[in-house]
């Protein structure tokens, strides 16, 4: 971990799902897993769910773009949850004007909108079902579900999609008795996903309303995950569980999600919130 002196950070959180976010728009480098690690630690550092930078913009329309990386130091393509504090950093610091504008993801552009009330909404893009863009190993063919065994573990029946990072998405009858640990760590080490994956376990409660849990990437459970919240929607549509418009009831707290059709955006909007301004001394 390179000797930085001191950082300065703001720590953020979007229901619940919480971040430190790191102003890298002066051209500093991105912090390296160890320092993400670091970062992240709940007892010797900061502690958050990932780290979050704000970047010089990568296209011509957008006022800044962000990195992502998990607790773990593993970077990330996407993070919906932080997508909508990285839009309120930017409001605040008055890099961003008025109540629509673009951010760059790592893969993505994305509009960003303000609600109020500390609420946004960011498009976040086309759902990719394709296996090879997702990445899912052992199928050529998009399918509505996947329905594999995991090495002499027991049959996993999961719908897959990227939302520019990978997504399994299993429906199960009460979210609260969810084996997440087991079957989530069992599918971020099999060999279907070469790139790990963030394991959602939803319960349909009505063709507008789910309950969710993810086992994430990099972290394991969150109090939420946006793109896990978009991911879980795309899928359960594509099956036929639920409509367009859905509410779904986090740990956290709840995001609304639409998918007005299949070739458009899903859009997410939700609560995004600044907890602490804080300096890190390496
Ligand atoms: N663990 C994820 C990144 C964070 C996603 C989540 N916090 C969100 O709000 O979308 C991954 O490795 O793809």
């Amino acid at each position: 971990m390179p000797m930085r002196g001191t950082l300065r950070f703001s720590k953020m959180h979007g229901a619940g799902n919480d971040f430190v976010v790191l102003d890298l728009r002066d051209g500093a480098p991105a912090p390296d897993a160890g320092l993400c690690r670091a970062l992240a630690d709940r007892h010797r550092g900061v502690g958050c769910d990932q780290i979050l930078t704000i970047e010089p913009p990568r296209s011509a329309s957008a006022v800044a773009a962000y990195g992502i990386w998990n607790a773990d130091g593993s970077p990330s393509q996407q993070c919906g949850n932080g997508a909508r504090c990285v839009a309120a950093w930017l409001v605040r610091d008055g890099a961003a004007h008025g109540d629509r504008f673009v951010l760059d993801s790592p893969t993505r552009t994305h509009l960003a909108e303000v609600l109020g009330d500390g609420r946004y909404r960011v498009a976040m893009g086309v759902p990719e079902f394709m296996p090879a863009r997702i990445p899912l190993a052992g199928h050529d063919a998009a399918q509505d579900a996947y329905d594999v065994a995991s090495d002499g573990e027991a049959r996993v029946r999961f719908g897959a999609v990227s939302m520019g990072n990978p997504h399994a998405v299993i429906e199960v009858p009460a979210v609260d008795d969810a084996p997440l640990q087991h079957i989530g760590g069992t599918l971020q080490q099999s060999r279907w996903f070469p790139e790990s994956v963030n394991v959602g376990f939803a319960q349909v409660l009505s063709p507008d309303r789910i309950r969710l849990r993810v086992f994430e990437r990099g972290v394991g459970e969150t109090l939420a995950c946006g793109s896990g919240a978009c991911a879980a929607v795309a899928v359960l549509a594509r099956q036929g569980r639920v409509g367009r418009e859905v509410a779904v009831s986090l740990p956290g707290g709840e995001l609304h999600i639409a998918w007005p059709g299949d070739d458009a955006p899903v859009t997410m909007a939700g609560p995004a919130a600044f907890v602490f301004e804080g300096e890190w001394i390496a």
